[in-house]
């Protein structure tokens, strides 16, 4: 049985469609790239799966439908990492992170301070794992935007859900973080969550994912092993460029290059 199932979904919002009856499957230990231009739905997607969106469709997480599932439960389960970084309060790094455990908790939340051992295992070894240990006592609005997305995944991580979203975790990152981050999401399905996460750099999604899915205007471009969703085609037609491609090491690299010139917008409206 797959670990996360979307059968025909479908968002609408403010009279638009912005997913199209969208259907595919992940197991245990997948790591799979959403990718797509801007404005494809990949956000929209990834927050339908969180349940933060209305969807038509089926979303099924172990076998069982996740707009049926107890949000606590559900909370427990499924990590998100929004796009959106803005932190609301000046509330300490480690309390931030430790926001993660909030689902194993009864009553209302007590800070990191308070936390059981496994709490503080998980916060602990989130922290580290995202290099933000010694940022611990920072008040976390006074971070930069490399930092602060970095506490932010440490949180998601905190959760120890069998379901990693993240939404652009690599955005805000210099290269070596981001090379760590995207190991992190690796190490992470290694261990046997799924995970997918939304990426505009080509050669991070070629290198570290499992599975493609690339999006355009809300549908289904192409799902599949990196080779064939990133063919030349596919990046004319989704992005409109042009991209260098070559291998280092036996691994696939892709340099955006060009602009791809002449009328786009038939092949476009046939994907
Ligand atoms: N609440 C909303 N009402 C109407 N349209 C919306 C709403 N939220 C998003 N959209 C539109 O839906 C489309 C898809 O947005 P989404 O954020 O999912 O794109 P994305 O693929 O994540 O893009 P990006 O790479 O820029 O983050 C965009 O055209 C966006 O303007």
């Amino acid at each position: 049985m797959s670990r996360l199932e979307l059968v025909d979904v479908a968002v609408q919002l403010g009279g638009r469609t912005l997913v199209r009856e969208l259907s595919f499957q992940i197991g245990a230990g997948e790591l799979v790239g959403l990718i797509g231009p801007n404005g494809a739905g990949k956000s929209t997607l990834i927050k339908a799966i969180a349940q933060l969106l209305p969807y038509r469709g089926t979303i099924r997480l172990d076998g069982e439908s996740l707009d049926r599932t107890p949000a606590r439960e559900r909370a427990r389960r499924l990590a998100y990492l929004s796009q959106d970084d803005r932190v609301q309060w000046p509330i300490s790094v480690a309390d931030l992170v430790a926001l993660g455990r909030h689902p194993y908790r009864g009553g209302w939340w007590r800070g990191a301070g308070r936390a059981s051992e496994a709490d503080r295992h998980a916060i602990e070894s989130a922290m580290r794992a995202t290099d933000v240990w010694s940022l611990r006592a920072r008040a976390s609005d006074t971070l930069s935007g490399g930092e602060r997305a970095r506490v932010r995944l440490a949180r998601a991580l905190a959760v120890e859900a069998p379901l990693l979203l993240a939404d652009e975790p690599v955005a805000a990152l210099d290269p070596r973080h981001q090379l760590e981050v995207m190991e992190l999401l690796r190490a992470q399905a290694h261990q046997g969550a799924s995970v997918i996460v939304v990426l505009h750099d080509l050669t991070l999604a070629s290198r570290f994912c499992d599975r493609l899915l690339l999006l355009h205007q809300g549908r289904t471009v192409a799902l599949g092993a990196v080779e064939t969703v990133l063919s030349a085609d596919h990046l004319r037609l989704a992005y409109g460029i042009g991209a260098v491609m070559g291998k280092h090491q036996g691994q696939t690299y892709i340099v955006p290059w060009s602009c791809a010139t002449g009328d786009l917008s038939s092949t476009r409206s046939a994907i």
